[in-house]
Parts: C-alpha cells; sequence; structure tokens
C-alpha cells in the first residue's frame, strides 16, 4: 500500500501510475494532451540529492542509441534502490515471447521505428503494476518517453524529479551499438568494441575499453536484431526527429541535467556522480541510518 501511496500524484489520490497510463492509453488520450498543453509552467529544478518529500526517486534518462542509458542507469537504480525500467526490454520481452503483438512488433522495431505510444503505455503500464505488487516505489525510466506526446501524458500522471540527457559523439555511437551484446542466459549487457576515436573537428578524441563478459556468459552472447548499422543508423535518425524534442520539453521544465560522457565507464560513472551530487551517496545514507 505504501508503494501505492508513494507513485500517486497528489491530485488524482485514488489512481497510481500504472492505472492512469492505461486509462490514457485508451481513446481519450487526444483530449488529455490538449488539457495537458495548456498546463505547462517552469519548475524549479529539484533538488538532485534528495527524492521529494515522502517517495522515492522518479528519474528519466535520455540520449541516442548506443549512449549507454541501460548501462547508467542500471548502475544508479543499484545505488538508490529504485526499479531500473528500460521500454526497450518490455519491448524485445514482448518480441520473444509468442503473444498476438511478437510479429507485429519484430517488423516495427527491426526496421528502427518506434512502436505506437498505445503499446508502449501498455507494457509500461503492465511492469508498473508487477512492481507496485512487490512493493516497488520510485523508478529510473530508459528509453521513455521518447516522444513529446509519450512525455507530455507521463507528465500528466505523475511528477518526474530529474532527466539525466547523456551525450556521446555519433560516429562513437554507431561504433557502440555494434559492439552491443547481451548474454542470452542472464539478460546482462555487454560491449566488445574497443573504441578509439581520433581528435577531429574541435572534438577531442575518445577512447573506451570493451566491456568483456565473464567467462559463464562468454559463450551464450546474442546480438540485437536491431544492432545492425543501416538499423542504427535509421534508429539514430528517428532519435534525431522524434525524441530530441522531448528534450526542449525538459529543458522548458527546468529538470533537465546535460551530461557529455569523457569516455568509457571508469572515466563516466565517478563523474556522473559527482554532477548527480551523488558522489559520497553511500556514506550520507549510513550516516542517516
Ligand atoms: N518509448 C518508446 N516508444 C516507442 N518505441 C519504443 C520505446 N522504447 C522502446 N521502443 C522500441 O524498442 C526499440 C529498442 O529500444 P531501446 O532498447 O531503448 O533502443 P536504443 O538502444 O535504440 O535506445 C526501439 O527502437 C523502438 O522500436
Amino acid at each position: 500500500m505504501a508503494a501505492i501511496t508513494r507513485l500517486l500524484k497528489p491530485s488524482s489520490p485514488s489512481s497510481s501510475i500504472y492505472h492512469s497510463l492505461l486509462k490514457r492509453s485508451g481513446s481519450t488520450t487526444t483530449a488529455v494532451v490538449s488539457e495537458i498543453e495548456s498546463q505547462h509552467h517552469q519548475r524549479p529544478r529539484p533538488n538532485l540529492s534528495d527524492p521529494k518529500g515522502s517517495r522515492n526517486f522518479q528519474w528519466v534518462f535520455l540520449g541516442c542509441p548506443g549512449v549507454g542509458k541501460g548501462t547508467y542507469a542500471s548502475r544508479l537504480s543499484t545505488l538508490l534502490g529504485v526499479p531500473h525500467i528500460a521500454t526497450g526490454d518490455l519491448v524485445r520481452a514482448e518480441l520473444s515471447s509468442s503473444g498476438p503483438l511478437s510479429r507485429q512488433l519484430a517488423e516495427i522495431v527491426n526496421q528502427g521505428k518506434l512502436v505506437s505510444d498505445e503499446i508502449i503505455f501498455n507494457l509500461l503500464s503492465k511492469r508498473l503494476e508487477t512492481g507496485e505488487a512487490k512493493g516497488e516505489s520510485g523508478f529510473i525510466l530508459d528509453g521513455f518517453p521518447r516522444t513529446i506526446r509519450q512525455a507530455e501524458i507521463l507528465d500528466e500522471v505523475t511528477e518526474i524529479d530529474l532527466v539525466v540527457n547523456l551525450k556521446l559523439r555519433e560516429d562513437v555511437l554507431v561504433e557502440k551499438c555494434l559492439g552491443r551484446r547481451i548474454c542470452s542466459q542472464c539478460g546482462k549487457g555487454f560491449n566488445v568494441a574497443s573504441i578509439n576515436a581520433k581528435a577531429e573537428n574541435g572534438r577531442p578524441g575518445m577512447s573506451m575499453d570493451p566491456l568483456l563478459p565473464p567467462s559463464h556468459c562468454a559463450s551464450k552472447l546474442i546480438t540485437r536484431a536491431d544492432d545492425t548499422e543501416e538499423v542504427v543508423k535509421a534508429r539514430l535518425h528517428v532519435y534525431q526527429e522524434t525524441s530530441k524534442p522531448v528534450e526542449d520539453f525538459y529543458r522548458d521544465q527546468g529538470k533537465l541535467m546535460e551530461f557529455d560522457l569523457p569516455g568509457g565507464i571508469p572515466e563516466s560513472w565517478p563523474k556522473l556522480l559527482e554532477a548527480l551530487n551523488l558522489d559520497d551517496y553511500e556514506d550520507k545514507r549510513s550516516a542517516m541510518a
């Protein structure tokens, strides 16, 4: 029950975020969107070191395909004790099931296109509902929202505290996507690409070591069907066209924290924690306990 209360929006005391999302995924969505459009207002930048009031962190990770949203969102979710919810994972789970949506989704995803907002809302609502039943609260969303409409609807059903926008040069993004591997057994992500991008046109050089799997995963690695060069480029194009405006949406609300990744995990992780004012989070938490 406590988990449900934490996910509640103050103005809708009897419905949790997943119920609200479910409602919004129906035919009333268009009306809701225009209603929301008239309600936009500036919000103060959240206090990064403290979740709002009594509820847990509600953060969003944005960034191009391959930037490392999954890696950093998953590490932060462990640190902060909130679930990491990646809509791409929900889509892939649905794809690998024998459910009725599976064939339809494969066609869309393998062309690098976005699946419909309705399908995403349904998958996300189900995921939040399952989590809520297990006592989860708060979240780090990865891969959602990806359209202005998704952002507006999310804004209507709950309050997002912080949006982290991860950035990396495009040539590196493509290489990273092509090097991505997933362990078919445990689901963990790795990267076999060894990146050594030269400095050019005023951009600094960048090197990243591969993120290699432990020996028990090494023989079980698979590549995502949408991580081919052609599809990655299509996804980057879709990101620029459709998802980039989501950055402006949160920038206007004063919630966007831009973060240029300086390199691989060893260089980037401590700097990200510092930027989030979380570098001594473990110490602060144990001091408060
Ligand atoms: N919020 C979303 N809206 C629409 N489609 C989505 C969304 N999240 C994931 N997808 C679909 O799942 C695919 C894989 O998503 P994801 O793993 O987040 O990819 P990426 O590595 O490109 O960021 C996307 O290309 C898209 O087809």
